[in-house]
C-alpha cells in the first residue's frame, strides 16, 4: 500500500493488478485484481468531487492539471505524447501502453529494446485533471467559480499556475481577447455577485498587479521604484507602496490587466516566443460592508502566474537571460522547498528564501483557500519538465491552509472597542459604588468606599477616553509598520497565553469571594448558635457540621490563593517576555497597544463580574437578615403582648420595647399594621409590631377582646416546677397565653413568657394574671438581657443553668 506517494502503474491495464490501491489524501480507491480495474477507479474517481471549497478551519490546497495542446513544433517533429489523461482526475505520465512494438529482423520482440530508457509509467491522481480539448471556461466553471462563495464569507483565495515555460500558464490565467483566462472570468463572476447582493452590501473593489523579475517587485500598473514585502498581522503578506485602483466593472479589470500585461517582461524561450520571464501577481482587494449590521468582511484574490522554469544547461543563455533564467528556477526551487516542507509539516517552512515565496506564504501556508494550477505540456519535448511539474503538484496536495473569515468591522472598529471599554469602566465603577452603598446601608453608616467609589467613577470615564484616543492613534499608524512573522507569532501567544491566565485569576477570584462570604456566613450561624441554643446533642452536630465546612473552604481558600500567587507570578513572566519582544522588535509597539487594550476590556468585565457576584452575595445577606430581623420582631411584639404590654409590663420592659419599634420605625421592610390609625407608640398593645408579610403572625389587633371559653383553665409549670392557672378571669395576656397555649407550636412561647412566681400547690390559682412586684422582679430585667431560645423553643423545658433563662430582645 502506498501512502501519500506517486504511484507508479507499470503497464496501465494489464498490470494494474500489481498495485494494491491509490492513496491521496482525499480517498482511497482499491484498484481490485481484475483488468477493468482502471475503468472501475475512473468511474468512481469521476464521481463530483466537492468543488466547493467550503469554508473549514483546515483543508487542503486544491490541485488541478491541466494538459495543453501540442504545439506546431511538437507536431512537426513527431514528438510522442507522454501524458494520457485518464479521467477529470487522473492521468498517467509516460504510459508503458504506447510503447512503440521493438522488431528485430522483422520480427516483433516480446521484450524492449534494452537501450531505451524504461517507462515512467506513473499514476497521478488530482482535484481535478483538464485534458487538451479544456476551454479557459470548463477550467473556470471546474475551479476558480467556486472560490467566490469563499470570497463573499471573507475568506482570502489564491490561484497559481506553476509549470514549465510553454506550458500554457499564460494562456490558463490571463488568456486573450478571443479566449479570456480564468483571472477575468473569475472577475465577472465576482461582479455578477456583486451586483447580485447590491441591495444588501456595501462593495468596494481594489486591484494591484505586480511582478517579481529578478527578485525585483515592481507595480505594473505605476512603474517606478521596486516595492518592498512586508508582513501585516491584518492583510498577511502586503506590498508596501503598491497603488491600487479603484474597479468597477469587469472591463475595466480586463483593461488594467492588458495594460500590466505590456510592461511584464517578456523574452522569447525555446518553447514560446512570448515567455513571460516574471511572476505576476494580480490582486483584488474586497471589502463588503453588510448594510443591515454593519459588519465588514475583507477578503484578497490572489491570481498569480509564475514565470516558467527552464533547465539552465539546455538554455545556453549568458548575461541577463542566463541570471534572470536563474532567478526564476532559484524562485521556482525555493517554492519547490516551501511545498516539500508544508507537505512533510515541517514547523520551519523557507518562504524568507524569494521574493515569490514570502509572496505566496498566505496561499500556502496560511488562511487562504489556494487552487494550484499545474500546467503541463503533453509532449515529450518536455519530458522532465513535466514530470517534475506533477511531482511538485503531487506533493502540493499534502499542503493544508488554515482558513478563517476576516470579519473586521473597519468603520466601526475603533469607535466600538473605545466604547466597549469605557461603557465596561463606567459600569464597573458604578457597580463599585453600589455595592460600597449597599455596604455603607447594611453597616449603617457611609463607608470611605462609597465615596470614593462615586469619584472614582468619574475618573474612569475620563481616562478611559484618554486611553482610547491612544489606542485609535496606535491602531492608524499600526498598519504602517512593518513586522516580522515569527515575533509576531510569538507575540501573539504570549497575550493570548495572558487573557488566558486572567481569565482563570477571575475564576479564582470568583470562587475566592464566595468562600469568604461563606466563611462568614458560618461564623455568624457558629454566634447565633452559641447565644440561642443550650447545649444540645442537635447543637453539637451543628457546630461539628459547621466546624467540618469552615475546615474545607479554610482549605480551598489556601489553594486558591496559592493558584492565584502562581498565576500572577506566570503573568509578570509573560509581561517579561512581552518586553522583551518589544525591545527587540519595537515595530510590535503599535500591535501591542491594541492588545493591552483588549487585556484592558477583558479585566474591565471579569472585575464587572466579580462586582455583580459581590453585590448579589450582599443582596442575599441583607435579605436573610431582613427575614431574621421578621421573626424576631414578631417574638419580641408577641411576647410584650404577652407580658401584658402597655399596662402590666414592667417600666424597662416598655422603654427597651418602644425603643426598638422606634428603630424599627421608617424600614422599608416593617409595617406597623395599626400605623394609619395613631402611633404604634401611643400603646404597648396597639404598636404591636407586625410584618405584613408574616405568615405565622397570629397577633391580633390591638384592645381586641379575646374570648375564651369559660371552660377553659390551663395549667402551667414552669421550668421551676413552679404552676399556675390561667382562666378566662386572667389578664388579657394571660389568655393570649392561654389561647396560644391550645397550640402546641406556641407551647415555647407561653413557657416563655409564663410569670415565674411559685404558686401554692393548693391553690394553683394566679392573682387574676397580673404581676406584682415581686413577679415582676423575678423578671429577667434591666441587667443585660440575653434570650433563651431553647426555651423559646421548648427543646429545654428545666435546666438549672442560670444563662438558659429566657432573655429579652
Ligand atoms: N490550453 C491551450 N489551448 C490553446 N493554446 C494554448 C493552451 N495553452 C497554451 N497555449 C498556447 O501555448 C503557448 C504558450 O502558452 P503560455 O504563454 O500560456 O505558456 P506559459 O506557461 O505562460 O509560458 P511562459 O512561462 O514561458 O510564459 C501560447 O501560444 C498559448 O496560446
Amino acid at each position: 500500500m502506498l501512502k501519500n506517494k506517486i504511484v507508479k502503474v507499470p503497464n496501465m491495464v494489464k498490470t494494474v493488478k500489481k498495485v494494491d490501491s491509490v492513496v491521496t489524501p482525499r480517498r482511497r480507491i482499491s484498484l481490485g485484481k481484475s483488468g477493468g480495474a482502471i475503468e472501475k477507479v475512473s468511474k468512481v474517481l469521476s464521481r463530483p468531487v466537492s468543488g466547493v471549497p467550503r469554508v473549514s478551519p483546515n483543508c487542503n490546497i486544491r490541485v488541478i492539471v491541466r494538459v495543453r495542446p501540442t504545439n506546431e513544433k511538437e507536431q512537426q517533429e513527431n514528438y510522442q505524447n507522454v501524458v494520457k489523461v485518464i479521467d477529470d482526475q487522473m492521468l498517467i505520465f509516460d504510459p508503458k501502453d504506447d510503447e512503440q512494438p521493438f522488431f528485430y529482423h522483422g520480427v516483433q520482440q516480446k521484450r524492449r529494446d534494452l537501450l531505451k530508457k524504461p517507462k515512467r509509467d506513473v499514476t497521478f491522481v488530482f482535484d481535478r485533471v483538464f485534458n487538451d480539448n479544456s476551454s479557459n471556461i470548463e477550467v473556470f466553471t471546474n475551479s476558480t467559480k467556486s472560490l467566490i462563495d469563499a470570497l463573499m464569507d471573507g475568506c482570502n483565495c489564491s490561484v497559481f499556475a506553476y509549470g514549465a515555460t510553454g506550458a500554457g500558464k499564460t494562456f490558463t490565467m490571463i488568456g486573450n481577447t478571443e479566449c479570456p483566462g480564468i483571472t477575468y472570468l473569475t472577475m465577472r463572476e465576482l461582479f455578477q455577485r456583486k451586483n447580485d447582493l447590491s441591495a444588501e452590501r456595501e462593495f468596494e473593489l481594489m486591484v494591484t498587479y505586480i511582478e517579481v523579475y529578478n527578485e525585483l517587485v515592481k507595480d505594473l500598473l505605476n512603474p517606478g521604484q521596486p516595492l518592498n514585502l512586508r508582513e501585516d498581522s491584518k492583510f498577511g503578506v502586503v506590498i508596501s507602496g503598491v497603488k491600487g485602483h479603484k474597479i468597477n466593472d469587469p472591463e475595466e479589470m480586463f483593461n488594467l490587466l492588458r495594460q500590466g500585461n505590456k510592461r511584464r517582461t517578456q523574452h522569447p524561450t525555446d518553447a514560446n516566443a512570448e515567455s513571460s520571464r516574471s511572476h505576476a501577481v494580480f490582486q483584488v482587494y474586497i471589502q463588503m460592508t453588510i448594510k443591515g449590521t454593519r459588519e465588514v468582511r475583507r477578503a484578497k484574490l490572489s491570481m498569480i502566474d509564475l514565470a516558467g522554469s527552464e533547465r539552465g544547461s539546455s538554455t545556453g543563455y549568458v548575461g541577463a537571460r542566463f541570471k534572470e533564467g536563474a532567478n526564476i528556477n532559484k524562485s521556482l526551487l525555493a517554492l519547490g522547498n516551501c511545498i516539500n516542507s508544508l507537505a512533510d509539516g515541517h514547523r520551519h517552512v523557507p518562504y524568507r528564501d524569494s521574493k515569490l515565496t514570502r509572496l505566496l506564504k498566505d496561499s500556502l501556508g496560511g488562511n487562504c483557500h489556494t487552487i494550484m494550477i499545474a500546467n503541463i505540456s503533453p509532449s515529450s519535448l518536455s519530458f522532465d519538465d513535466t514530470y517534475n511539474t506533477l511531482k511538485y503538484a503531487n506533493q502540493a496536495k499534502r499542503i493544508k491552509t488554515n482558513i478563517t473569515r476576516n470579519i473586521v468591522n473597519v468603520d466601526m472598529h475603533v469607535d466600538q472597542y473605545i466604547k466597549l471599554v469605557s461603557d465596561l469602566q463606567t459600569e464597573n465603577a458604578s457597580l463599585k459604588a453600589e455595592v460600597a452603598q449597599l455596604k455603607s446601608e447594611l453597616l449603617g453608616r457611609s463607608t470611605p468606599e462609597a465615596t470614593s467609589a462615586s469619584v472614582s467613577c468619574n475618573e474612569q470615564k475620563r481616562s478611559s477616553l484618554n486611553k482610547t484616543h491612544v489606542i485609535e492613534q496606535a491602531l492608524v499608524s499600526n498598519e504602517q509598520e512593518n513586522v516580522d512573522p515569527t515575533s509576531l507569532q510569538f507575540f501573539n501567544a504570549f497575550v493570548d497565553k495572558k487573557k488566558v491566565l486572567l481569565e482563570r485569576e477571575f475564576q479564582l477570584q470568583s470562587s475566592e469571594l464566595g468562600m469568604s462570604v461563606r466563611r462568614k456566613l458560618n461564623n455568624e450561624t457558629e454566634a447565633r448558635l452559641s447565644i440561642f441554643y443550650l447545649d444540645t446533642p442537635t447543637k453539637e452536630e451543628t457546630r461539628k457540621k459547621l466546624n467540618e465546612q469552615a475546615q474545607r473552604h479554610e482549605k480551598k481558600e489556601i489553594r486558591t490563593n496559592a493558584e492565584i500567587q502562581e498565576n500572577r507570578k506566570l503573568q509578570v513572566e509573560l509581561d517579561g517576555k512581552i518586553a522583551e519582544i518589544l525591545d527587540i522588535h519595537p515595530e510590535l509597539n503599535e500591535i501591542n497597544k491594541f492588545a493591552m487594550l483588549e487585556i484592558e476590556a477583558l479585566k474591565n468585565k471579569y472585575e464587572r463580574d466579580l462586582e455583580k457576584k459581590e453585590k448579589n452575595l450582599i443582596l442575599d445577606e441583607y435579605n436573610a437578615k431582613c427575614k431574621l430581623l421578621e421573626s424576631m420582631a414578631n417574638l419580641t411584639g408577641s411576647l410584650f403582648l404577652a407580658v401584658g404590654g402597655k399596662d402590666d409590663a414592667p417600666k424597662h420592659i416598655k422603654k427597651k420595647y418602644e425603643e426598638l419599634v422606634a428603630t424599627f420605625d421608617g424600614k422599608k421592610c416593617l409595617r406597623w399594621r395599626d400605623d394609619d390609625t395613631k402611633s404604634h407608640l401611643d400603646s404597648g398593645l396597639s404598636s404591636l409590631t407586625s410584618i405584613q408579610s408574616a405568615p405565622e403572625d397570629k397577633c391580633q389587633a390591638p384592645k381586641r377582646k379575646i374570648e375564651l371559653d369559660s371552660q377553659v383553665s390551663l395549667e402551667i409549670t414552669s421550668r421551676n416546677n413552679e404552676s399556675f392557672t390561667i382562666s378566662k378571669n386572667s389578664s388579657p395576656a394571660a389568655s393570649i397565653v392561654a389561647k396560644a397555649y391550645k397550640n402546641p407550636s406556641a407551647k415555647r412561647l407561653a413557657l416563655a413568657v409564663s410569670p415565674r412566681r411559685r404558686m401554692s400547690p393548693q391553690s394553683k390559682t394566679p392573682p387574676r394574671g397580673k404581676l406584682t412586684s415581686r413577679n415582676r422582679d423575678r423578671l429577667p430585667g434591666n441587667k443585660t438581657p440575653r434570650p433563651d431560645t431553647a426555651r423559646l423553643n421548648g427543646k429545654k423545658a428545666v435546666t438549672k443553668s442560670s444563662s438558659s433563662r429566657p432573655k429579652w430582645i
